[in-house]
């Protein structure tokens, strides 16, 4: 007699049930995005005037040509830049901490062991460097005491480079609008800082041989750059006031009546402090009294003749200069002008609109006190001296970088484009490799075909179990057969 197998229909039952289970769990997680877990960076972008950190974000799993970095966070230390410590190096380092704190709350706990942590330090340093390298280097270790102390994973701090700093605020810019990965006509980037400025743009027609130095070569996506930068080092906002105002003092006078500020302003200065910067030391007058009283007369041109003395426009032994005899191919293309350039155009709302009258009537030095009362949630300091800064940035553009009407309407003021316009994101993408030389040719396999990979298999799997069990009953059948 034939004995029938007691597990034979059970386990058929099961197997499909849990087949059928699979397949409608796998074409529904096919519908939910893979859970993405984030990769965080962060960097200190130590200035001359203040220092400030950002922290950086990114999807972890997704390959480094298609995830998208977006930023996360920044705070603004509290106080000067790094480089006022000189004199209680200590402080430098414990002006860092707050924000520090921050950043430990702001990246996940787990993840902090893994985020790469830079502090970059700018024109300021530069200076304190030159002044006094033992004062610089003390502001340094103070500041890696600082960084070391936290959980992240601490990857140093430098100087930078002018060149590095105008190069990466220009692959900053092109990054955030998408320039660099679509092949499209990329932006100049113009920066404004307290003691240093910088541009940087690819020329129509450009003989690197001519000035080698200025001169950065990229290779991102699949796609060349040649790229022209510059950074003058004493040309940010605080330090040409520093000219300027060395240039109205050179006899070492009781009182200036100076055309960049408002009429009705007086303010006593310290010539020391004034004179204390690589930038002017050379021209300290050899007789002068304690202070100076800086008072002001409000003339846009006159102001603009002051300013044009801090260039040197003769002597040029390229086929083109800006000033001071630096090489620049003629400007070309849009570009984003940020940092200073945007505080300033921006409060003067001459972001849209240039024209020579339009600076005139709103630079016509009112009293300022009227403007202070005006802009009362405004810093004082920044009030008063936002026409001598608006009067700068133009004679900056024009006489020296000789942007023209119609390429002056190129630029955009931006503070930011997602995220903050300044080097700090391209310095981030070059240290961690984020942005490749080349272009994958084959995407990464996409979830979707994941899932149908699995899918097959595991019908494959059931489909066997299924032969399985058709062979062992009939091998059964055949076993037990008369
Ligand atoms: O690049 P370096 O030269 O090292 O300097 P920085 O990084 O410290 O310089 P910022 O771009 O932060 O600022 C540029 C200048 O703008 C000033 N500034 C900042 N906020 C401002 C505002 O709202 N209005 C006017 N000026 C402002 C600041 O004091 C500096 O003199
Ligand atoms: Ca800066």
């Amino acid at each position: 007699m034939k004995e029938k197998n007691p597990w034979h229909k059970p386990l058929t039952i099961i197997i499909t049930v849990i087949g059928v289970i699979a397949i409608v769990a796998l074409v529904t997680v096919a519908e939910i995005p893979p859970p993405v877990s984030a990769q965080y960076g962060i960097v200190l972008d130590a200035g001359s005037s203040h220092t400030a950190l950002y922290i950086y974000k990114w999807p972890a799993e997704k390959d480094n040509n298609t995830g998208r970095i977006e930023q996360k966070h920044s705070c603004k230390v509290k106080g000067k830049g790094i480089s006022s410590y000189a004199a209680v190096p200590e402080k430098a380092g414990m002006s860092l901490t707050e924000c520090m704190q921050e950043a430990e709350m702001q990246v996940p706990a787990w993840r902090h062991q893994e985020t790469p942590l830079y502090l970059g330090a700018t024109a300021g340093m530069r200076l304190l460097n030159m002044e006094n390298r033992v004062a610089s280097d003390k502001v340094f270790e103070a500041v890696e005491k600082t960084l070391q102390r936290f959980p992240f994973s601490y990857q140093g701090a430098r100087i930078l480079s002018g060149q590095e700093e105008g190069a990466f605020g220009w692959v900053t810019v092109n990054y955030l609008d998408d320039r660099l990965k679509q092949g499209l006509q990329t932006t100049g980037a113009l920066d404004l800082g307290g003691a240093s400025t910088q541009i940087s743009f690819v020329p129509r027609e450009y003989d690197i041989s001519e000035s080698p130095s200025n001169a950065v070569a990229f290779r991102l996506y699949g796609n060349y750059y040649n790229l022209y930068t510059h950074s003058f080092l004493c040309y940010g906002k605080d330090q040409a006031l520093r000219m300027a105002l060395a240039h109205q003092t050179q006899s070492g006078p009781i009182t200036i009546s100076d055309p960049c500020f408002h009429p009705d302003y007086s303010v006593t200065r310290n010539y020391n402090t004034l004179y204390d910067s690589p930038c002017v030391s050379e021209r300290k007058p050899k007789v002068a009294p304690l202070n100076f009283i800086h008072t002001g007369e409000g003339n846009f041109l006159q102001c603009q003749e002051v300013i044009k003395s801090l260039f040197n426009f003769k002597s040029c032994k390229y086929s083109k200069c800006s000033f001071n005899g630096i090489f620049q191919p003629p400007v070309q293309g849009s570009f984003g002008a940020f940092s200073a350039y945007y505080f300033v155009m921006n409060f003067l709302n001459l972001t849209d609109v240039f024209s020579a009258l339009c600076i005139d009537n709103i630079l016509t030095f009112k009293l300022v006190e009227q403007i202070k009362k005006l802009h009362s949630d405004i810093n004082e300091k920044y009030l008063a001296e936002y026409c001598f800064s608006g009067t700068y940035i133009l004679t900056l553009l024009t006489e020296g970088y000789n942007f023209n009407t119609e390429t002056f309407s190129k630029i955009k003021f931006i503070k930011e484009v997602s995220s903050d316009a300044g080097w700090t994101l391209g310095y981030m993408l070059n240290l961690t490799n984020m942005i490749p030389a080349e272009t994958k040719d084959s995407p990464p396999l996409p979830h979707a075909g994941y899932v149908s990979i699995v899918t097959v298999i595991v019908l494959l799997l059931f489909i066997l179990c299924v032969c399985r069990c058709v062979w062992v009953k009939g091998h059964l059948t055949l076993s037990n057969g008369p």
